[in-house]
C-alpha cells in the first residue's frame, strides 16, 4: 500500500466527521436559537392575524420599532419573513454569503429575469442584461434618452394637466426603443397598448395580497374569499395579455432581423446579432425574448420609472422653493441657451440632489423587492430558516432622523456640502435598487432617465399649485397607491413654459 493509499481512509474519516459535526452542530443551533424578534403567532396561521394592513411598509415600521428590532420576523401560514429596516444589513448579509440571499420565491414569474430562481439560467440572463446595461456602456442609450425626453417636453407643453400620463408614456415608450429599437408616437400604438394592457395586468396582480403571494408563494393556496387574495383573479386572460406583449414585438424584430431589414438599434436586435457568440454562454433565442420582455414587463421598469417622476412632480408642486433653486443653478450652467445635458451632471449638483430626494421622499419600491433564503442561517445570534423571505423595508430606512434630519421634509439640500454632493451623507441610490447579486441591473440607465427629465424639465417649465376659484392654492394631498411599485395618487399641478424661449428649445 502506497503512503498517499494509507492517508485516503482517515483523510476521508477526518473529513467525513467535520461534516457530521458542522451538520449537528447547525441543526443544534436551529433548535435552540430563537427566530429574530416578532409578534408571537397562533398555532398554525401564524401571524397571520397580525399582518399590518395598507400602508404595509408603515404597519411593519411600527412594529419593528415595538420590538425594539431592526430584523422583524413574521410566520405567515408557517412561512417565514423576516423584514429588514436598517440600510447596512442587507449588504452586510449579500457580504457575508451573497448566494444564499439571492434566491426569489417562486409565483409563476420564473420566466423573466426578475422572478428567476437563483441557478444557471438566471445567471445566463443576469449576464446577458449587464453585458448591454453596464455603466461602461449604458451611455449608448443616451441618444434615445434624449430624443424620449424631448416628447416628453412636447407633451407637457401641449396638454400640461395630463403630466402623469406623460410621464408614464415617456417611461414606457423608451423600454419599447430601448429594449426593441420601437419608436412609439401615441398611447394607441398597438406594441405600446399590448405592453401596457399586461403592465395593469401585472400592477393588478401586484395589488397587496398578490405582493404578498410574490413573497410567499403558500398564500396561493388560500380561498379566493381571504382578504386580500384578490390576486386569484389574475387569471388566464392576463396570462396571455403578458404573453402576447413579450412576443409582438419580439416577432417584429426578429423578422426584420431575418430580412437583414434591422433600422434602429435595440437591445433585442444587438443580441439576436450577437447570438453566434452568445450561445457559447447557452443563451439562445428564447433567452432574448425572455429578456426583451424582461425589460418592459416583468421589471415593471416602466412603472418604476414613471413613478419617480410622477413624485417628482410632486415634490415641485409642494415645494416651490426647491424648483427656483434648481431652476437657479440650471440657468447659471447652460444660460437657458440649450437644454441641459447628460454630461452636464458634474456642473449640476443641486439637480443630482433633486433626483436622490426625490427617490428618498417618494421610493418606488418601498419595499425591496424579496429575496428567498437558500440554506439555514444563523445572523447574530438568530436562527433564519431556508426558504425565509428577506424584505428591505426602504421606506422605513428613508424615514431614520439619524441618517435623515426631518425625514418628512422635501430637501435635496441634505445631500449637499459647500455647493458638492455630500459622500458623508447615505445616497438613496444606494438602497432603492436593492441589493447584493439581486440588485436592479438597469439602475444605471434608471438614473440617466431620471436626471434628465428632471433637469430638461425644470429648465423649460414652471411648476406651481394650482389655485381654486376663491383664490387658494390647492395643496396636492400626498398620498400613494398601495403596490409593489407605489405611484402618487393623481393631483393636480400648475405647469406653465418658463418662456417663448423655453418653447423655442422645446421645439428643437
Ligand atoms: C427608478 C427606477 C427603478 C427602480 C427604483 C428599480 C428598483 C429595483 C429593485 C428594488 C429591484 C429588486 C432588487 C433586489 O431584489 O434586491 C429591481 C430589480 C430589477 N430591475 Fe429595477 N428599478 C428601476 C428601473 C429599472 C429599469 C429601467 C430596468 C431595465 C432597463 C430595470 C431592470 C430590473 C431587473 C431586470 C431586475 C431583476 C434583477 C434580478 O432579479 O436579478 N429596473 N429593480
Amino acid at each position: 500500500m502506497s503512503l498517499s493509499e494509507k492517508f485516503v481512509g482517515p483523510v476521508l474519516a477526518v473529513i467525513a466527521t467535520g461534516v457530521i459535526l458542522a451538520l449537528a452542530r447547525r441543526k443544534w443551533a436551529s433548535i435552540r436559537l430563537p427566530y429574530p424578534p416578532g409578534p408571537k403567532g397562533y398555532p398554525i396561521i401564524g401571524n397571520v392575524l397580525n399582518f399590518p394592513e395598507n400602508p404595509i411598509w408603515e404597519g411593519l415600521t411600527k412594529m419593528a420599532q415595538e420590538y425594539n428590532t431592526d430584523t422583524l420576523h413574521l410566520n405567515l401560514l408557517g412561512s417565514h419573513l423576516v423584514v429588514l429596516s436598517n440600510s447596512d444589513l442587507a449588504p452586510g448579509l449579500a457580504e457575508r454569503d451573497s448566494v444564499k440571499y439571492s434566491d426569489r420565491p417562486q409565483m409563476g414569474m420564473s420566466w423573466a429575469l426578475a422572478g428567476m430562481p437563483y441557478g444557471k439560467t438566471w445567471r445566463v440572463h443576469r449576464k446577458v442584461f449587464h453585458r448591454f446595461f453596464n455603466v461602461a456602456v449604458v451611455g449608448q442609450y443616451d441618444d434615445k434618452i434624449c430624443k424620449a425626453v424631448n416628447v416628453f417636453l412636447h407633451r407637457l407643453s401641449e396638454s400640461p394637466d395630463r403630466f402623469l400620463e406623460h410621464a408614464h408614456f415617456l417611461a414606457g415608450s423608451l423600454n419599447l426603443s430601448v429594449a426593441y429599437g420601437l419608436d412609439v408616437e401615441s398611447e394607441s400604438d398597438k406594441f405600446y397598448s399590448a405592453s401596457n394592457g399586461a403592465i395593469n395586468d401585472l400592477s393588478a396582480a401586484l395589488i397587496p395580497g398578490a405582493f404578498l403571494v410574490d413573497v410567499l408563494p403558500i398564500l396561493k393556496y388560500v380561498p379566493e374569499w381571504f382578504p386580500g387574495a384578490g390576486f386569484k383573479k389574475f387569471g388566464k386572460t392576463a396570462k396571455e395579455n403578458i404573453e402576447k406583449a413579450v412576443n409582438l414585438p419580439f416577432q417584429y424584430v426578429k423578422n426584420a432581423f431575418q430580412a437583414d431589414d434591422i433600422t434602429t438599434s435595440s437591445f433585442v436586435a444587438s443580441c439576436l446579432e450577437d447570438l453566434p457568440e452568445l450561445s457559447k454562454d447557452g443563451v439562445d433565442e428564447e433567452t432574448i425574448r425572455s429578456l426583451g420582455g424582461t425589460i418592459y414587463l416583468d421589471t415593471r421598469s416602466a412603472s418604476k420609472t414613471s413613478s419617480f417622476l410622477q413624485s417628482f412632480f410632486l415634490a415641485a408642486t409642494l415645494h416651490p422653493e426647491v424648483v427656483c433653486l434648481a431652476q437657479r443653478e440650471l440657468d447659471e450652467v447652460v444660460g437657458g441657451e440649450r437644454l441641459p445635458e447628460l454630461s452636464d451632471i458634474p456642473q449640476l449638483p443641486y439637480i443630482s440632489a433633486f433626483v436622490k430626494e426625490v427617490l428618498r421622499w417618494g421610493p418606488p419600491v418601498p419595499l425591496s423587492g424579496a429575496h428567498r433564503v437558500m440554506e439555514d442561517d444563523v445572523y447574530k445570534g438568530r436562527f433564519i430558516p431556508a426558504g425565509t423571505a428577506i424584505l428591505d423595508n426602504v421606506w422605513a430606512m428613508f424615514r431614520n432622523e439619524s441618517d435623515y434630519p426631518d425625514p418628512l421634509t422635501f430637501n435635496p439640500g441634505r445631500f449637499l456640502k459647500d455647493g458638492q454632493i455630500d459622500p458623508n451623507v447615505k445616497d438613496p441610490e444606494l438602497q432603492v435598487f436593492g441589493w447584493g447579486r439581486r440588485i436592479c441591473p438597469g439602475r444605471h440607465f434608471a438614473l440617466r432617465v431620471s436626471f434628465l427629465a428632471v433637469a430638461r424639465t425644470l429648465a423649460t417649465f414652471d411648476i406651481s399649485k394650482c389655485i381654486d376659484e376663491d383664490g387658494n392654492p390647492i395643496v396636492p394631498d400626498r398620498k400613494y397607491t398601495f403596490g409593489a411599485v407605489c405611484h402618487p395618487l393623481p393631483f393636480r399641478s400648475d405647469i406653465k413654459p418658463r418662456s417663448t424661449h423655453a418653447l423655442s428649445l422645446i421645439a428643437g
